[in-house]
């Protein structure tokens, strides 16, 4: 039985395979924006997409992820809280059953219904599968997505979910722009965590945007009807694939701005 977001295989199960879920610098966590510091040193995010290296997007069971070409350094973070470049390998979503849950990192105690992860990858090290397993191998932006007007943006990955809608299913998905899944303020908070999923490696520069991005009712429901299933299995709706906040243990959460 592999890891998913059930009663019997859910967060509260995973440790039982991967006892790193109880590590010192696990994610996601709730941040405190009242115990979260304010540094000076922090740099803004330095956000460079290339929409010609966006391949597919894909359900793979757990979300769906759009992917990204990463043999060249196209699409790239750089500055923030990080030293050297980064490179972006995929971005997914975590949303909820209903609105009122989804994220997986919560603000003073409030959860989001979606949050959106991009995930980039260090180039001191050879590719991500290698970055993956260091402490500073990875840097995921997470964004808020909020109950509000509908996303011309959003709209785009939305039209393709029919060709996704079961685990295993990809389709070809070109020319997107990640920077058009962007809050227009870029401050954010950071800390040091992990992959909200099996393994759970401890090797993510978490960066959070303050600003959240909207999303209508009406296509968070289109989220809802993708399947956590194989296209020869029951249908089990896709929701509720978040994992809970975890023990700070000591960590600080820096701020971006005052
Ligand atoms: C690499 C990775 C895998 C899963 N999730 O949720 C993440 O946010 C990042
Ligand atoms: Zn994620």
């Amino acid at each position: 039985m592999s890891w998913g977001y059930e009663e019997n295989n859910g967060p509260d199960k995973w440790a039982d395979n991967f006892p790193i879920a109880n590590g010192p610098r696990q994610s996601p966590i709730d941040i405190v924006s009242g115990a979260s510091s304010y540094d000076k040193g922090l740099k803004p995010l330095s956000l460079k997409y290339d929409p010609s290296t966006c391949l597919d997007i894909l359900n793979n069971g757990h979300s769906f992820q759009v992917t990204f070409a990463d043999d060249t350094d196209s699409s790239t973070l750089k500055d923030g809280p990080i030293s050297g470049t980064y490179r972006l390998k995929q971005f997914h979503f975590h949303w909820g059953a209903s609105d009122n849950k989804g994220s997986e990192h919560t603000v003073n105690g409030t959860k989001y219904p979606a949050e959106l992860h991009l995930v980039h990858w260090n180039t001191k090290y050879k590719s991500f599968g290698e970055a993956a397993s260091k402490p500073d191998g990875l840097a995921v932006v997470g964004v808020f997505l909020k109950i509000g007007g509908p996303n011309a943006s959003l709209q785009k990955i939305i039209d393709a979910f029919k060709d996704i809608k079961a685990k295993g299913q990809q389709t070809t998905f070109g020319g997107f722009d990640p920077s058009t899944l962007l809050p227009g303020c870029l401050d954010y908070w950071t800390y040091d965590g992990s992959l909200t999923t099996p393994p759970l490696l401890e090797s993510v520069t978490w960066i959070v945007c303050k600003e959240p991005i909207s999303v209508s009712a009406d296509q968070m429901a289109k989220f809802r009807s993708l399947l956590f299933s194989g296209e020869d299995e029951p249908e089990c709706c896709m929701v509720d694939n978040y994992r809970p906040p975890q023990p700070l243990k000591g960590r600080s959460v820096r701020a971006s701005f005052q």
